[in-house]
């Protein structure tokens, strides 16, 4: 993109930025959870095994094998459509589609204490966080955070890592009715703000910032260093890859030369 007189970047007045893969890798974090979350399941079923089995050695006998520990790959690649979608896709690895929903509500409670146990300590800023978002407030922007990460989670690790205090709103997902890919998150924050969505940009680094973005009427910005679902972020639709939110911000500020 280049500094012409009419991008999607100009007249951007304020920044939506996801949390998990654009500002924190915090893949180390569910890592830990999750596999906590398996073992602690394996564990209640060989426990209920025997009382739960029609016929001693039958039913029930697929718990007995132990799970082995899920990769953080493997995890990466479940992380960015909430935790339910990650408790679902993480079950089904291990049980039917009636076992999903059998073990589901065991699952989140589980997932849920084990997460808020360990929540940051194990996940570390991405380079040039900070420094972008110093760029972006400098530059005159407002700050919104929008993750899918329940907001019970999302709001103490950006207070431990440090980052609370650059956002005026902070919308995790569960915060409204819908989360991303649909555009409600961004909507709600362009109207927090009183701006058209035009003068919004999100920067995330998944499909689905980019979806939710469009169906907004968002500009939108792609880091190419978090969790795309597998998928190469030069598939998904956007307004352009920026290495770091530095030079997000950079680029923002060449496309509004005389914000501020
Ligand atoms: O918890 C998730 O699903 C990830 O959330 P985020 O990428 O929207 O921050
Ligand atoms: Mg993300």
């Amino acid at each position: 993109m280049t500094a012409a007189t009419n991008t999607p970047l100009s007249g951007v007045r304020a920044a939506i930025i996801d949390l998990d893969g654009t500002m924190l890798d915090t893949v180390p974090d569910f890592h830990v959870a999750i596999n906590r979350m398996r073992a602690e399941l394996q564990k209640r079923g060989q426990v209920q095994f025997p009382r739960e089995a029609a016929e001693p050695g039958q039913a029930g006998k697929a718990n007995l094998t132990p799970f082995s520990p899920l990769s953080a790959e493997r995890i990466k690649l479940m992380v960015g459509k909430g935790s339910e979608n990650l408790i679902r896709s993480v079950l089904a690895l291990d049980y039917d589609e009636a076992g999903v929903e059998l073990h589901f509500e065991a699952a989140m409670d589980a997932y849920q204490r084990h997460y808020l146990d360990i929540n940051g300590d194990h996940s570390a800023l991405y380079p040039d966080v900070a420094a972008g978002l110093e760029a972006l407030k400098a530059h005159g922007l407002r700050l919104a955070c929008v993750t899918n990460k329940p907001i019970a989670f999302a709001a103490p690790l950006l207070e431990q890592k440090g980052l609370a205090g650059y956002f005026e709103v902070v919308y995790g997902g569960d915060s409204l009715e819908k989360k991303k890919p649909h555009p409600m998150p961004l909507l709600r924050v362009c109207s927090d703000f009183a701006l058209r969505p035009a003068q919004v940009v999100a920067i995330g680094d998944s499909s689905n910032d980019a979806q939710a973005a469009r169906a907004a009427g968002c500009p939108v910005l792609t880091v190419p260093y978090g969790y795309n679902h597998g998928e190469s972020i030069h598939d998904t639709d956007s307004d352009g890859i920026v290495d770091t939110l530095l030079h997000a911000a950079h680029l923002i500020r060449l496309h509004n030369p005389i914000a501020n």
